[in-house]
């Protein structure tokens, strides 16, 4: 890492390492579905494409529809890419800005080592990955083009998210932090990634700042969905639709797409992680509300509101203390009962616990909030212009002395220290092909190229 980049602290998921603080009992033995194509739903307009640019304008052509998109074979592999520079390191991977040979398209590749996932059992978690991303079309997350693999390792293809990390975006600003209306905006981006989410039933569980990148204009790209977790039902089972609002206008809820389900994995990133989950009850996605409270509290406050000296502190401050919010910068009642409502320790009160995001979304806070307009409305943050292939809004890494490159794209990664006592629920008898349900696809987009 550089030291311009050792300014920012980051934050990464705790699990699986914490896990032994707490008596977490059985993990949830819900298997991923690993068949191809769920049908996308019709969520929200106006979608975006990162390469697509014209004057400065990002041109919206994607349409959502379960016809929109197509799953083939994979139609490249590792040599069809030109690497142009790392954009990000991971646990167990890295991710590069490439180029495709063939259209000169900018792309950015994950290359996940199979050997580090064997050694830290997070197969399934890349299968988890690979399945949300082919099934997402949605313009707040991450659009995948290709998945493939090669003897040593998983390539994911996805849009190349030019803007760069919010949570860099957010380090870089006066104070940190965003005015109130300038968090209720990514707040309410961050609520139509994770409704349609929780409609397709999966739950995010590791929402913050880190994990969210900026498409160009400045809309959000939710990433990194190797924590999440498949409902029992694949595709999510269909909304119910309520018609008892006070205004007439029937709700979908996107509750009842994970009713049943609830999951025991200790996971999640420290000053994030919600009181159920620390208590090793189970927990649904409601988790995802309490993480939406801590993050508009940190893009507010330019902090969390329960981080303590240590890990315990933190974990005993989300588990019994009230939030308390400063004088500075001063709130509207609104924004602290979003808050409060939000980071309700008990999770059946929690606002969101009913109906889902629609719940969510009628809260008073987000009344200015149009949301079939967001898509086009102009976000606080504009990152600085780039032609992409500079990737001026991301930190310089240097590439380490240790890795080896091959075809450009691959990589050799130094063997690291296994995962104690965790178990990532694959079966690992000898002879079984780990990555055998690792989609090896191609997908095309209506509207695309
Ligand atoms: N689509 C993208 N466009 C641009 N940059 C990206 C993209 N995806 C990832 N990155 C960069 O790579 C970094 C690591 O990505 P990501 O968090 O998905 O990897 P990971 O291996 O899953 O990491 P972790 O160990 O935190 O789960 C990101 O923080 C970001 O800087």
């Amino acid at each position: 890492m550089s030291a311009s980049a050792t300014r920012f602290i980051r934050r990464v998921a705790s699990a699986p390492n914490a896990k032994h603080l707490f008596s977490s009992g059985a993990r949830s033995g819900v298997p991923t579905k690993n068949g191809l194509l769920a049908p996308a739903e019709v969520v929200s307009p106006a979608p975006v494409n990162g390469q697509r640019q014209s004057n400065g304008k990002a041109s919206f052509r994607r349409t959502y529809s379960s016809n929109s998109i197509k799953v083939r074979s994979v139609e490249v592999g590792p040599s069809s890419f030109l690497k142009v520079k790392m954009l990000g390191k991971g646990d167990v991977g890295r991710v590069y800005l490439v180029r495709e040979k063939k259209s000169d398209k900018l792309y950015a590749m994950k290359v996940l080592s199979k050997k580090e996932m064997i050694e830290r059992k997070k197969i399934k978690r890349a299968l988890t990955e690979q399945e949300i991303l082919a099934t997402s079309n949605h313009p707040f997350i991450v659009t995948l083009y290709h998945s493939f693999q090669s003897e040593e390792y998983l390539y994911f293809c996805m849009e190349y998210c030019m803007g760069g990390e919010f949570f860099r975006a957010l380090q870089t600003r006066p104070g940190k932090c965003l005015s109130e209306d300038g968090s209720r905006f990514y707040a309410a981006e961050v609520v139509a990634a994770l409704e349609y989410l929780h409609l397709n039933g999966f739950i995010y569980r590791d929402l913050k700042p880190e994990n969210i990148l900026l498409h160009q204009s400045g809309h959000i790209m939710l990433s990194d969905f190797d924590l999440a977790k498949q409902s029992g039902h694949p595709g999510g089972r269909p909304a119910t639709i309520h018609q008892s609002e006070p205004n007439g206008i029937p709700i979908i809820d996107t509750m009842s797409c994970t009713a049943d389900f609830r999951t025991n994995s200790f996971v999640g990133t420290e000053e994030y992680i919600a009181p159920e989950v620390i208590a090793a009850q189970g927990h649904t996605a409601a988790v995802d509300w309490w993480t939406l409270g801590i993050l508009i509290y940190e893009m507010i406050f330019a902090t969390t509101p329960f981080k303590g000296k240590e890990r315990n502190d933190t974990f005993n401050n989300i588990r019994l203390l009230p939030v308390h919010f400063r004088d500075t910068p001063r709130i509207s009642s609104a924004c602290k009962d979003i808050v409060i409502r939000l980071l309700d320790k008990d999770e059946r009160s929690r606002l969101g616990s009913r109906s889902g995001a629609s719940e969510v979304k009628q809260h008073k806070w987000f009344a200015k909030i149009s949301w079939g307009l967001l898509r086009h409305t102009r976000p606080p943050i504009v990152p600085a212009a780039s032609n992409g292939a500079d990737a001026m809004n991301f930190r310089h890494l240097k590439e380490s002395n240790s890795l080896h490159l091959e075809n450009q794209t691959g990589l050799r990664t130094r063997a690291s220290p296994s995962t104690a006592g965790y178990d990532d629920g694959m079966d690992m008898s000898p002879g079984r092909d780990l990555f055998g349900a690792f989609n090896s696809v191609t997908i095309h987009y209506d509207g695309e190229s």
